[in-house]
């Protein structure tokens, strides 16, 4: 089998078997049994997800939303209440073992045994899924990820970030055509956060399917071309990011003027227009609704000379915040 996905990583358009979307979920459902005096917890409610081959998917949502249950769901580490998951194209409760060897995943907490290097590590890891010695690649792999030279070093001795690395690692020994990572970053410092995107960018590239979750919207904003945000274990939204991104039809624009601004002008107030300072103005508009011209038309007749001016665009913090910040996310759904 792991012979099998290392040649679709490489030449995936070229085999008919595989299939146009990496990870295949549709109305699963999770609830937790009661547990400690609590009543039983609805996790997951109803979720279906796409996730294309070859894509940097995102999986968003704040602290409790359910992406840990989803994502061990996948790995097999949870069993889901109802619902279908294929992994690869293959359903994790009837091909289990497929379905398991098409996925690596990198884990939150950074459990590496101390006293092995990360040669031996991987070559522990590859011995647990079964790839014959002929057919490891743990040299490649340590390249990848940057370790080379620290293959001989106890992992007790490697860097917070070196770690990180190495579970990346861990997670590709089995050649797996899709990467989960499980808030790969947190804890990490910038410097060696890029470092770890630009190895799985670079795998990304190869053909790599990615999934990532992250408390980090700009590295999501950044990294991931299809965004799924979940709520309360619901779907808010799941689409492109640059559909993610038009979604909120608000900009705001950002104008310094000579005179001082005593009152605003009837033209820009008809516009919306706010006094931020004695010299600036700030009109929030939509562009679907407004287009700029008629700004700077009332800006104009208002006599006012511009000496600055510049655009805010919504990002994905807005539109995270918009969508998980209601109390209801059924009905950010029904936008979606
Ligand atoms: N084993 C369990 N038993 C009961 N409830 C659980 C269990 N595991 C998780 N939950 C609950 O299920 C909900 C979803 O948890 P989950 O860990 O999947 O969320 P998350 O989105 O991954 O959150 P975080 O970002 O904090 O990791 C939470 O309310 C959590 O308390």
């Amino acid at each position: 089998m792991p012979r099998d996905h290392a040649s679709s990583i490489s030449t995936p358009a070229q085999d008919p078997s595989v299939p146009d979307n990496a990870i295949e979920i549709r109305d699963v459902t999770k609830v937790y049994a009661a547990r400690h005096g609590q009543g039983e917890k609805r996790a997951l409610d109803g979720v279906s997800i796409e996730i294309p081959r070859g894509s940097f998917f995102g999986l968003l949502g704040p602290n409790g939303a359910g992406k840990s249950t989803l994502i061990n769901i996948m790995a097999g580490l949870v069993t889901k209440t109802s619902g279908t998951v294929r992994i690869w194209g293959n359903d994790i409760d009837t091909a289990e073992r497929a379905a398991r060897l098409a996925i690596g995943v990198v884990p939150q907490e950074l459990n590496l045994d101390p006293f092995f290097t990360p040669r031996e590590l991987l070559d522990v890891q590859a011995g647990l899924y079964g790839v014959p010695k002929s057919e490891r690649r743990t040299d490649e792999i340590l390249h990848l990820v940057g370790l080379t030279d620290k293959a001989e070093s106890y992992a007790r001795t490697l860097s917070g970030g070196m770690r990180r690395r190495l579970l990346v690692a861990k997670a590709m020994v089995h050649a797996p055509p899709i990467l989960v990572l499980d808030e790969p970053t947190a804890g990490v410092d910038i410097e060696l956060r890029q470092q770890l995107w630009e190895q799985v960018k670079l795998l990304n590239q190869q053909g790599t399917t990615i999934l990532l979750t992250t408390h980090y919207l700009e590295e999501a904003e950044e990294l991931c071309d299809r965004i799924a945000i979940i709520s309360q274990g619901q779907v808010a939204a799941c689409e492109p990011k640059k559909t993610l991104l038009q979604r909120l039809d608000n900009k705001a624009l950002h104008v310094t003027v000579r005179e001082t601004l005593g009152h605003l002008p009837p033209a820009l107030a008809a516009l919306g227009a706010e006094i931020a300072d004695e010299h600036k103005l700030i009109v929030r508009y939509r562009p679907s609704e407004t287009v700029i011209g008629e700004i700077l038309e009332a800006i104009r007749v208002a006599d006012l000379s511009i000496l600055d001016l510049s655009t805010e665009e919504a990002d994905l913090e807005d539109i995270f915040l918009q969508l998980t910040s209601q109390p209801d996310a059924a009905a950010n759904r029904a936008k979606a």
